[in-house]
C-alpha cells in the first residue's frame, strides 16, 4: 500500500513509523525540510529503542527505508490512504483538504487524526465525503494499541471497512464511533486533564501530588498534568475549544490557567516547559 502522512509532528511521525514497520511504502510531508529532519531523527531514536528490546521484525534500516520525506504535495498523487495530522485547527486541515482531494488520486482515501474537529466538515472540504473519514491514533502511536475510527456523515461502508482493516495491520485495535465533538476519547478525557489544571489555577494542590494522587490512586500510567504536558498544552486548548463550542455547555470551558500557559508559550513537553520542565 502507498501509504501517506502529512505533518512529521509527533503524531504524523508516529504513523509513519508503524505504517513502515507494517511493510507499508510510506511518504511523509511537512512544511519545511528542517521538521522533517527533526521527524525523521524521532523516528530512528524509536526505532533504535524498539530493536534493542527485540520488538522489530526487520532492521531499522528496512524500515526507515520504506520512508521518504517531501515538502512537495504532488508526491500523495498516488496515495491508496493519507493521513492527516497537523496542527489542530479546523480552518488549516479544511484548506489541507481540499488540496488533498484535488492531488490524490479519485480513488485514494483521506483519513484525518483529528483530536476533536468534525470529521463531517473536513469531509466535505475534501470535495470526497464518501473516502474520508476519522483515524486517530493515540499517543505515543508506536506502543499506543487504539485507533478511534470516525464515521463522517456520509463516510461509505467500503472506506470505513479500508480504515478497520489497515489499523489491524499496523497492529492496532480499530474501535468505532460516530462523529461528535471530541468523539469518545477526548470527550472523556480532555475534561479530567482540564480539571486538573483548574486544580493547580485553585490552588488545591501542588502539580507532583495532583499527578501523584492519580497515578498511585487511580493506576494511571501518567497524572493528569504529565499527560497535558506530554499531548502539548495547546492541543489540549483546541480540542477544549471545540467540545466547549460544539457542545454548548460550560462544562467544558477551557481553564483559565491552560489558556494563560499557551499565550505564554508554554506547550509542555515540545517547547521544553509546561507543568514541568523538559
Ligand atoms: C490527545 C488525543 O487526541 C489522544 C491521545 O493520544 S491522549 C494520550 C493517550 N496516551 C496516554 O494516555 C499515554 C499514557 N502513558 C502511558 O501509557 C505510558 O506512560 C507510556 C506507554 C507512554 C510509557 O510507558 P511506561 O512503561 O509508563 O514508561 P516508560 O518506562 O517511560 O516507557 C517504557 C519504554 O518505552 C519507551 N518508549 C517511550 N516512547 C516510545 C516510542 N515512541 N517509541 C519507542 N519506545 C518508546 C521508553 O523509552 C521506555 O523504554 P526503556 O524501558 O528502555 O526506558
Ligand atoms: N499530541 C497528541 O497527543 C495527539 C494529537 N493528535 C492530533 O494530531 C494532530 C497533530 O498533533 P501533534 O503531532 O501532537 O502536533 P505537533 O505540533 O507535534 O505537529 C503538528 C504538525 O503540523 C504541522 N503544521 C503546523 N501548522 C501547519 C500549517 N499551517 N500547515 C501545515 N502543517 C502545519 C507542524 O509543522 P511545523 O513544525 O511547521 O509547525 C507539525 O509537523 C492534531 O490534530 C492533534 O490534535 C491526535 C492524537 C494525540
Amino acid at each position: 500500500m502507498n501509504f501517506g502522512v502529512i505533518g512529521a509532528g509527533q503524531m504524523g511521525g508516529g504513523i509513519a513509523q508503524v505504517a513502515a514497520q507494517s511493510g507499508f511504502t510510506v511518504v511523509v510531508h511537512d512544511q519545511k525540510q528542517e521538521f522533517l529532519d527533526r521527524g525523521r531523527a524521532v523516528i530512528e531514536k524509536s526505532l533504535g529503542k524498539l530493536h534493542e528490546k527485540g520488538k522489530l521484525s526487520d532492521t531499522p534500516e528496512t524500515v526507515l527505508g520504506r520512508i521518504t520525506f517531501t515538502t512537495d504535495l504532488a508526491d500523495f498523487a498516488a496515495c491508496d490512504l493519507v493521513v492527516e495530522a497537523i496542527v489542530e485547527n479546523e480552518g488549516i486541515k479544511a484548506e489541507l483538504f481540499r488540496r488533498l482531494g484535488e492531488t490524490v488520486k479519485p480513488e485514494g482515501i483521506l483519513a484525518s487524526n483529528t483530536s476533536s474537529i468534525p470529521i463531517t466538515a473536513l469531509a466535505t472540504a475534501s470535495g470526497r465525503p464518501e473516502r474520508f473519514i476519522g483515524m486517530h491514533f493515540m499517543n505515543p502511536v508506536p506502543l499506543m494499541a487504539l485507533v478511534e475510527v470516525i464515521r463522517g456523515y456520509r463516510t461509505s461502508d467500503e472506506t470505513a471497512r479500508f480504515i478497520t482493516e489497515t489499523a489491524e495491520k499496523m497492529g492496532k485495535t480499530p474501535l468505532a464511533c460516530n462523529d461528535f465533538p471530541g468523539f469518545v476519547s477526548n470527550r472523556i478525557l480532555m475534561p479530567m486533564l482540564n480539571e486538573a489544571i483548574q486544580c493547580v489555577m485553585e490552588g488545591v494542590a501542588e502539580p507532583e501530588a495532583i499527578d501523584g494522587i492519580m497515578k498511585l490512586g487511580m493506576n494511571h500510567p501518567m497524572g493528569p498534568l504529565t499527560l497535558a504536558d506530554f499531548i502539548g498544552l495547546d492541543t489540549c486548548l483546541a480540542i477544549m475549544e471545540v467540545l466547549h463550542q460544539g457542545l454548548g455547555d460550560d462544562k467544558y470551558r477551557p481553564s483559565p490557567l491552560l489558556r494563560k500557559m499557551v499565550q505564554a508559550g508554554r506547550l509542555g513537553r515540545k517547547s521544553g516547559q509546561g507543568f514541568y520542565t523538559y
